[in-house]
């Protein structure tokens, strides 16, 4: 693991807004030729003198032609108390696409080079100003889809996963130096036994720790991709219409042509604090049209990959075989079974579906005409929070990463324990409690390889 000294970084630069027409840009540049290069194009102060952490008034000019591209805003913030820790100079520009592209030309004409993805954040990770699992949450922040996923992002941009995995570490750490030191400097006769004993003690803590941390995995992921919540019935039974309730926008065609929608239509939606992908099916049934077939394939995949199902039933009409196939298919599933379309005369058998759903709850709703839908939002607050963590501040895993590390690292420390049992030499118990503290390192990015590094900041938008 090679950290360079800053020398070795050339400058870079980037467009750091979304591409297209806005009111500004911002053009971005990190490195220490930063205010050399600025200096070639910039009428106005001379940028090199003013005091830093200062936005300066003029105008970006084309050395070669002396041609004025565009009036604007220059930050000189010089390092090393800055996002990357190096000289930055971040150019405010009118927000059209060719101001703003002309201006990046003309810094990688005089000096700079174009940053890769996510370059920015790398080198505020390589300069130790954020580790890795606040450089990723950067990307989450930025990526989150509700409040809550914003939330969880933040809580890791703030460092408090750092710490808990930092602590850990520093844990088995502590527990190696104090085996070392007893079989370097033995004051009893029983050093085994005592370095066993102290080994033995600490990888079962840690990796009950480890074990908590695991436990708000699952959670975690909801909370950033949203809870998966399929809404299936059989052609016509409102499902449309009730997406477009949750949604409080006409998103999906709603016709009273059954298989009307053709294709699964996801969108993202905070109903009660609680963060939902709503996935829109086609009506299941058997079917001889070959498009259709392909949405009702889809629609049995979504019913699998869902956290949360919501059958829609037709209360004016009689339960058909495709209700009880759907019934069957949604069983053992986190679901809730919708009775709809209450407006209408009621024609469905209530004691069959009691006893197809067993104790399950019924809720009645008519999309139509605004009935039950409050109950039905309250219901899936309901399902959501049973049972989950609906605190804020504490740390919830929500990256896979993540998550495979602290396995690997939960293994290995089993392994500590399993060799402890089976009378294995301590300096193999050794090993793998160094192979745990390793695994933790790389959440962090104390240890990394070059590959994990590109990989993941590969993933970051341009001029992140
Ligand atoms: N114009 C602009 N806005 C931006 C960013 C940016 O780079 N430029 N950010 C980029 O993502 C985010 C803000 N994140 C930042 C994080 C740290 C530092 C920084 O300079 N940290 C220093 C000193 C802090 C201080 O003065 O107290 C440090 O930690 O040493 C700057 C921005 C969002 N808004
Ligand atoms: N009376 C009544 N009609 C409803 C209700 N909910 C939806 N509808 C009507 O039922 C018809 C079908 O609604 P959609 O939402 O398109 O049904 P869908 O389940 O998405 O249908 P497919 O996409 O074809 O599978 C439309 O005419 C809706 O206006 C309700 O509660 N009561
Ligand atoms: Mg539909």
């Amino acid at each position: 693991m090679a950290v360079m000294q800053t020398t070795e970084y050339d400058t870079i630069a980037a467009i750091s807004t979304p591409p297209g027409e806005g009111a500004i840009s911002i053009v971005r540049m990190s490195g220490e030729e930063s205010l050399k290069v600025i200096a070639k194009i910039f009428k106005g102060k001379n940028l090199q003198d003013v005091r830093t952490h200062t936005i300066n008034y003029g105008h970006i000019v084309d050395p070669e032609t002396n041609e004025e591209i565009d009036e604007v805003m220059v930050s000189v913030m010089r390092g090393p108390k800055t996002f990357t820790r190096e000289d930055i100079i971040e150019i405010n520009c009118h927000g059209g696409i060719v101001p703003t592209n002309k201006i990046l030309q003309l810094l990688l004409q005089n000096g700079a080079r174009l940053a890769e993805p996510g370059e920015f954040t790398k080198r505020a990770f390589l300069h130790g100003r954020i580790d890795l699992t606040q450089a990723e949450s950067v990307m989450d922040l930025i990526r989150a889809k509700t409040d809550r996923s914003m939330k969880v992002a933040l809580n890791q941009l703030d460092g408090n996963l750092s710490k808990l995995i930092k602590n850990l570490r520093q844990d088995i750490l502590d527990t190696l130096a104090q085996v070392e030191v007893n079989i370097d400097y033995p004051e009893y006769d029983d050093v085994e036994t005592m370095t066993t004993k102290i080994l033995k003690e600490k990888a079962t803590e840690v990796k009950a720790q480890i074990e908590e941390l695991l436990r708000t995995a699952n959670q975690g992921k909801i909370m950033r991709d949203g809870l998966a919540t399929a809404i299936v019935g059989r052609p016509n039974v409102g499902k449309s219409s009730l997406l477009n309730y949750l949604l409080h926008e006409d998103k999906a065609i709603v016709t009273d042509v059954a298989g009307t929608t053709r294709d699964v239509i996801e969108e993202y939606v905070n109903i009660r604090d609680v963060p939902l992908k709503l996935v829109d099916t086609a009506g299941i049934r058997d079917t001889e049209d070959k498009v259709e077939k392909i949405g009702v394939e889809r629609s049995r995949k979504a019913i699998e990959k869902a956290d949360l199902v919501m059958v829609l039933l037709n209360a004016s009409e009689a339960l058909t075989s495709e209700d009880r196939r759907l019934l069957e298919l949604t069983q053992g599933k986190k679901r809730i079974v919708i009775l709809n379309k209450t407006d209408l005369p009621r024609k469905i058998d209530m004691t069959e579906v009691k006893q197809l759903v067993g104790g399950e709850e019924l809720l009645s709703t008519s999309v139509l005409k605004n009935d039950g839908l409050d109950e039905l939002e309250e219901q899936i607050a309901k399902m959501f929070f049973n049972g989950i963590e609906n605190s804020q501040t504490t740390v919830m895993l929500t990256n896979s990463r993540h998550i495979a590390l602290l396995h690997r690292a939960k293994d290995s420390l089993q392994s500590v324990l399993d060799g402890i049992e089976s009378g294995m030499p301590v300096d193999l118990c050794q090993i793998d409690m160094t192979d745990a503290w390793d695994d933790l390192g790389e959440i962090t990015g104390d240890s990394y390889q070059d590959e994990l590094l590109d990989q993941l900041f590969s993933q970051f938008c341009l001029g992140k």
